[in-house]
């Protein structure tokens, strides 16, 4: 088990997290907050890149640091901007990223083999990857993150700058590996990890607002949310009597899906909130790309 325990991180005298709490085991938690809430921070401090101002991080009871090399040893990560050469094949990139983890070559081989077909670039593998697409380099950088077999695996906005596609396939590659493994994602993205998440996290204002399953997170806005059909001619004004969370164009009028903490109106169209209107909700005050 990770257990985070009262973290507080200050950068001279701004304080970008404050008295954190949180456990993880085997699974795949996705850290959903709007840029600057700090994601970046709490997973350089998971990855012993940079170090609380106060508290701990406990990997079965041992505080992480102190644990050096051990940890490392446990520890796979996908930074956000991932450095690669791409005059090497993936191949020959794995070999040298093995080598200065000091994996022995021939276990090296064959790790990198099984770890290629996982990512299903075995029929690249030794293609130069200049010509790779975003996805298929970002599944090169989760192949390096993985090659010492790790325990606990960080990807830091993994799926930034990839086609629809190329974020379906990650995302069942990393349900995949979250059946034995902590698995924490961090973005801005609800869609990215709404459907493999066993549990979100959501920082706000410095503190853990959320550490929760879906359907609990969601609870918070139930009987809440709703669908209506508005008057083009009274968007504006509704807006201001309601959080819109969106808008489409239907039978030349706008049917909006909002939120509603007063009196309701019987016409309209009681829905489930999803992870998205909670996220909308809850950061609305941010400037979000969502
Ligand atoms: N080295 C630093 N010195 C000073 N302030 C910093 C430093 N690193 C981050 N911050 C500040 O701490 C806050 C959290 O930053 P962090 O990068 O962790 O956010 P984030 O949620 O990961 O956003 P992003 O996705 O944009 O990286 C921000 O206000 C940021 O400006």
């Amino acid at each position: 088990m990770l257990q985070i325990k009262n973290i507080t991180k200050k950068y001279g005298d701004f304080t970008a997290l404050e008295n954190i709490n949180m456990e993880f085991e085997n699974g795949l938690y996705g850290l959903l907050a709007p840029n600057g809430a700090g994601k970046t921070t709490l997973i350089k401090m998971l990855s012993t890149l940079i170090f609380p101002t106060d508290g701990e991080i406990l990997y079965e009871g041992k505080e992480i640091v102190s644990m050096d090399e051990e940890y490392r040893n446990l520890l796979g990560y996908l930074p956000q901007d991932f450095g690669y050469y791409k005059n090497y094949s993936p191949n020959k990139f794995l070999m040298y990223i093995a080598s200065l983890k000091g994996i022995e070559t021939s276990k090296a081989k064959a790790r990198i083999k099984e770890l290629l077909k996982l990512v299903a670039l075995e029929d690249v593998a030794d293609k130069k990857m200049k010509k790779f697409s975003g996805g298929m380099i970002q599944r090169v950088g989760i192949a390096q993150a993985l090659l010492n077999n790790p325990k606990i695996l960080i990807l830091d906005e993994p799926t930034a700058g990839l086609d629809p596609k190329e974020r379906a396939r990650f995302r069942n590659i990393l349900s995949e590996l979250s059946r034995d493994k902590i698995v924490i994602v961090s973005t801005h993205i609800v869609s990215d990890i709404e459907s493999i998440s066993n549990e979100i996290i959501m920082i706000k204002d410095k503190q853990l607002l959320y550490k929760d399953r879906i359907e609990n997170i969601c609870q918070k806005l139930h009987g809440k949310v709703f669908e209506a059909e508005v008057d083009n001619s009274e968007i504006i004004e509704f807006r201001k009597r309601h959080l819109s969370l969106s808008e489409k164009q239907e039978h030349k009028k706008v049917k909006v899906r909002f939120i509603c903490e007063k009196e309701y109106d019987k016409s309209w169209n009681l829905v489930y909130p999803s992870l998205e209107d909670i996220f909308l909700y809850e950061y609305k005050d941010d400037v979000i790309g969502v």
